[in-house]
């Protein structure tokens, strides 16, 4: 199908695309890679008046460590995480989430920032988010804001950005040494969403006392999950099969799957279980430099 029809701006400034978002309001949506909101205009779920594209703006593609922080533009592709060689030798769960989503040529377009400020529940990267901590830096009419990702979510495709403002960047608390982390999926073909996918991202200390741990739960409830039970149980503990078979178990109760054309809730729940176990044991043999534990 054809988009209806709509008004196309493309500003050159922040500044000029947060005074047309104010001029337009609810009428108005931000373009950036396109390969969320086009689809769903083509299907007449969506049916902005005007589209505001950022894609001419400078500087909101990057990804830099500062301040302690990896900092990733809003306009950041999936596939500038693909060939970036400080994400793939340092924040092995985001080559992992990347990897994932959709198929090259997808990924070409895709930003990292529509991925969260969409906030479809089947997207992958909000999991990973989740799991490290991160928050995300918004411009407004009144200047910026952070907002950590824990509180972005609302509901199927609602956050708590306002309708004026852009999400401008990621930002990513730099895990110290002896950190990892890891992003596993089942899809049931490739390029498809997730029937589940599980976040991991822990510290361990020595005798592989568990220091910090985040855990992501994507497309088993309404929001993507921060799976916080199963972080309590996990952290201060030495982490064992014991342990890890229990956080499983928790995750998969704390999901709140719908059974849908990707599966059951009870095979949604196993999923959870299955994913967590795996994505614990990696995370937790990349924290340890590839040692088994
Ligand atoms: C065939 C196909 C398969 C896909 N498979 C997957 C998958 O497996 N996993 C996955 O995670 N995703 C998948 N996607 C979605 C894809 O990754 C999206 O492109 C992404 O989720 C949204 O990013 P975008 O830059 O394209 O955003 P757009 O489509 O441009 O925007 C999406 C929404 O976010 C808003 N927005 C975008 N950027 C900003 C900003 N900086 N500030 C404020 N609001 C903003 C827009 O107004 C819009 O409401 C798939 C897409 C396609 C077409």
């Amino acid at each position: 199908m054809i988009p209806p029809r709509f008004d196309y701006f493309s500003p050159g400034t922040l500044p000029e695309a947060i005074s047309l978002l104010q001029r337009h309001g609810d009428d108005a949506k931000i373009l950036a890679g396109g390969h969320s909101l086009i689809p769903l205009m083509k299907l007449r779920f969506a049916s902005p008046a005007v589209l505001i594209d950022i894609n001419r703006i400078p500087d909101l593609a990057y990804l830099r460590e500062s301040n302690g922080y990896l900092a990733i533009g809003a306009l950041t592709r999936e596939s500038d995480l693909d060939h970036s060689e400080l994400i793939q030798t340092k924040y092995p769960i985001l080559a992992d989430t990347a990897a994932v989503i959709a198929d090259p040529l997808v990924r070409n377009m895709a930003t990292v920032g529509g991925n969260l400020a969409h906030g479809d529940p089947a997207n992958d990267h909000p999991a990973t988010m989740l799991a490290m901590d991160a928050e995300v830096v918004v411009l407004g009419p009144n200047g910026t804001r952070a907002i950590p990702v824990k509180n972005l979510f609302n509901g199927p495709l609602s956050t708590s950005l306002n309708s004026d403002e852009i999400l401008t960047e990621i930002r990513i608390p730099i895990p110290p040494l002896h950190s990892g982390g890891a992003y596993l999926k089942i899809e049931r073909k490739v390029g498809d969403f997730a029937a589940a996918a599980v976040a991991v991202q822990l510290t361990v200390g020595k005798g592989n006392i568990c220091e910090r741990i985040g855990i992501g739960l994507t497309n088993v409830g309404p929001t993507p999950i921060k799976a916080i039970r199963a972080e309590q149980l996990l952290r201060g503990q030495t982490i064992n099969d014991q342990i890890i078979r229990q956080a499983a178990e928790t995750a998969s109760e704390e999901a709140q799957p719908s059974a849908d054309q990707r599966g059951s809730v009870e095979y949604k729940r196993s999923l959870v279980r299955v994913l967590t176990t795996r994505a614990l044991n990696r995370a937790l043999q990349r924290a340890m430099g590839g040692k088994e534990r």
